[in-house]
């Protein structure tokens, strides 16, 4: 399995700069990138990455999706003057051009397609192209919008011809709409494009009607373009996961990508003079590390917009440091997305309902029967989604920010990428070069010690001494995770239920205010729960219920089916919302006899929970299954993307229930709405 991640820069690429005045265009600086740049070596990330040269882009491969006028016209430029380049720009919106500006073009798209080399010849896993000039605006017979090649457009056709590749995933998180990238692809389904973008309902640039949510896609491609308008500004962490969460996740995960590429534009970061979203940089780890989930990780991201330099820097750093795989850091501000977020999340899952199997069952009540969009209720005033403390540039703006941004990124708590993953002994068939580098093998607590920790906290829980054994392991794991040696651990336990109602009381002993138990399959002791220092989600058969699910204690009905993994829409519509919601310090993996989850199911909910609580995660596995053992193992140590197996949609029933459950617990749990009508 590849590991290491790329890192793309070529100062050659800060040679394209404005050379008349502007005011439209000076944003787009060449200390963009020389700024971000420094930053990663000032978090000594450059030293930690596999260096990749840039390339300039060959004429042919440029040809892939522009017309040879643009190419011809672009290449004609450089040997233009002053007053000839400021004529040509003239002929675009909102770009300018400079003797350096071809050069420099083609240089942005070769390093697109180094990156794209690197990823698919197994070189590295992931990487990061740092470029300029930025591509999404640009279309096959013009620049547009600072653009004046579409690198991303580029590196998915290119992917396609050379790799054979039929399913692509474009995800452009800039705050701008990729325009060009839309109608590049708007006929195509192997690229599945995803936009989210500043729209005040046709307000802001480029102010397209066809960068509203009900432009799905033409012909065969009907269903592979995404759309999600901001119709307010200061959209922040939780309306950004919200969108993940209920549209572009379960749809990526039945796309089922073979490659992800990343339209990376930090202009959607909080203090950009463009955006003016409120959004902070660790949520762009967050972003990273879910779609790293997908395509076996394969993961390439290329620079687009982002003006203002410190938030840049920063979200770049975020993004290259999930790429190489550190624990992330918790995502702050309050976990519920706006009204208008909201509404816009309702919209386009209204209308992709045609064109997912994930979608075809989910309700999306009151939109899917209008005719025309008038009749969507319309938040007509435009003032921020929310104002929060750090609000958008006031007078001496920058600076305000930065000082923001200083505070705020000083009390980011980055935990010490510790070893992954420790356990105890395990199986002596789990031979070392099965399991993943990062695991590390501890020694038994010995046993007067554990009497001793056992005896003083929880002698009622241990009725006899045969049991005191095998809390062992459980406890050796867990002390090492709460003192920060190791990051997440595997214990082995004959009940698991009596080793994980030990693991959450040490833990809650030990000072933890929010500790997350999923546990899956047959349990009988159910903690307390009354004092929200737990949340337990209990995944079992139909037959266990006789609970009702309460704000703490959720039973999820759910066996998985036979040929295939329908759990996706329960762990990305329902255990995730719940999880970021409760934002907990530990999370606990448990899994109990009788499972009715297969092992992706379980793999599945791991890779996608790593984000939370600094990626400190126990697994008690009561299973003695070799591969659950060794899938969880390297799901923990995320060195290899697990394969979450084919996508089959679930039942009526099932969705039913998630519909259920989600009504009932989205005051609770705000992470959970998606849609307007729902009595919110
Ligand atoms: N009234 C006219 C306003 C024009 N504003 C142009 C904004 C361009 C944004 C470029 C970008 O940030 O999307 C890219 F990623 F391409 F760099
Ligand atoms: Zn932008």
């Amino acid at each position: 399995m590849a590991s290491g991640t790329a890192l793309i820069y070529d100062e050659a690429m800060t040679r394209h700069k404005l050379l008349w005045n502007d005011p439209i265009c000076d944003i787009e600086v060449p200390e963009r990138l020389s700024a971000s740049y420094e930053q990663l070596q000032c978090y000594h990330l450059v030293e930690r990455c596999i260096p990749v040269p840039a390339r300039e882009g060959s004429e042919e491969e440029i040809l892939l999706v522009h017309s040879s006028e643009h190419l011809e016209a672009a290449k004609s430029t450089q040997a233009m003057n002053e007053e000839e380049l400021k004529r040509i720009s003239g002929n675009y919106d909102s770009f300018f051009f400079h003797p350096n500006t071809y050069h420099c073009a083609r240089l942005a798209v070769g390093a697109a397609l180094q990156l794209v080399d690197s990823v698919m010849s197994g070189k590295v896993c992931n990487g990061m192209a740092l470029v300029r000039p930025p591509g999404h605006h640009s279309q096959r017979n013009a620049a547009n919008g600072f653009c004046l090649f579409n690198n991303v457009a580029i590196a998915a056709e290119y992917a396609k011809l050379k790799y054979g590749l039929q399913r692509i995933l474009i995800v452009d998180w800039d705050v701008h709409h990729g325009q060009g990238t839309q109608y590049i692809f708007e006929e195509d389904p192997s690229v599945l494009y995803f936009s989210w973008h500043r729209y005040e309902h046709q307000e802001f640039w480029p102010s397209l009607k066809e960068s509203d949510y009900d432009a799905v896609g033409l012909g065969k491609g009907k269903g592979f373009n995404i759309n999600l308008p901001w119709n307010k500004v200061g959209m922040g962490n939780s309306d950004y996961l919200a969108a993940f969460f209920h549209v572009l996740l379960p749809m990526a995960f039945e796309f089922d990508p073979e490659l992800v590429l990343v339209s990376s534009g930090y202009d959607s970061g909080i203090g950009d003079p463009e955006g003016q979203m409120n959004a902070t940089p660790e949520v762009f780890a967050h972003l990273t590390h879910f779609l790293m989930q997908l395509a076996h990780g394969k993961l390439c991201v290329i620079l687009e917009g982002g003006y203002h330099l410190r938030s840049l820097s920063e979200s770049v750093c975020m993004t290259v440091r999930t790429l190489l795989r550190d624990p992330l850091p918790q995502v702050t501000g309050e976990m519920a997305p706006c009204l208008s977020a909201i509404e816009s999340i309702q919209n386009v899952r209204a209308a992709h309902k045609p064109y997912w199997k994930w979608l075809t069952y989910e309700d999306t009540s009151f939109l899917h029967n209008l005719s025309t969009k008038s009749d969507l209720v319309k938040t007509a005033d435009t003032n921020p989604c929310r104002d929060d403390e750090a609000k958008i540039t006031d007078s001496n703006g920058t600076d305000r920010i930065e000082r923001f941004l200083e505070l705020h990124m000083k009390n980011i708590v980055f935990p010490v990428p510790p070893i992954k993953t420790a356990t105890t002994e395990l199986k002596a068939s789990a031979d070392p070069n099965t399991f993943p580098v990062h695991l590390h093998v501890v020694k038994e607590m010995d046993k007067n010690e554990l009497e001793a920790l056992v005896s003083d906290f929880h002698a009622d829980l241990v009725e006899a001494n045969k049991t005191l054994l095998f809390l062992g392991s459980t406890l050796t794991i867990l002390d090492k995770i709460l003192k920060k040696e190791v990051c997440s651990g595997i214990a082995e336990s004959p009940a698991a239920s009596a080793s994980v109602a030990v693991a959450l009381r040490h833990s809650l002993h030990f000072g933890f205010q929010r500790v997350l138990c999923i546990f899956v399959g047959d349990t009988d002791i159910m903690p307390s729960t009354e004092d929200g220092k737990i949340l337990i989600i209990h995944v079992c058969k139909k037959e266990q219920t006789g609970k009702s699910s309460s704000k703490h204690y959720v039973v999820l009905n759910w066996k998985e089916d036979a040929d295939g993994n329908d759990f996706f829409s329960a762990v990305l519509g329902f255990i995730l919302p719940v999880a970021y919601s409760y934002q907990p310090n530990l999370i606990i993996i448990a899994v109990g006899a009788n499972r009715s989850l297969g092992i992706s199911g379980i793999s599945l909910i791991i890779g996608l929970l790593q984000g939370l609580a600094e990626s400190r995660i126990l697994a008690v596995i009561e299973d003695t299954d070799i591969n659950l053992m060794q899938s969880v193992a390297k799901a923990l140590a995320g060195a290899s993307m697990p394969h979450f197996g084919v996508h089959v949609p679930p039942t009526q029933e099932k969705v039913n229930q998630i519909k259920k459950l989600r009504n009932q617990l989205q005051q609770d749990w705000k992470m959970l709405q998606c849609s307007v009508n729902d009595g919110i």
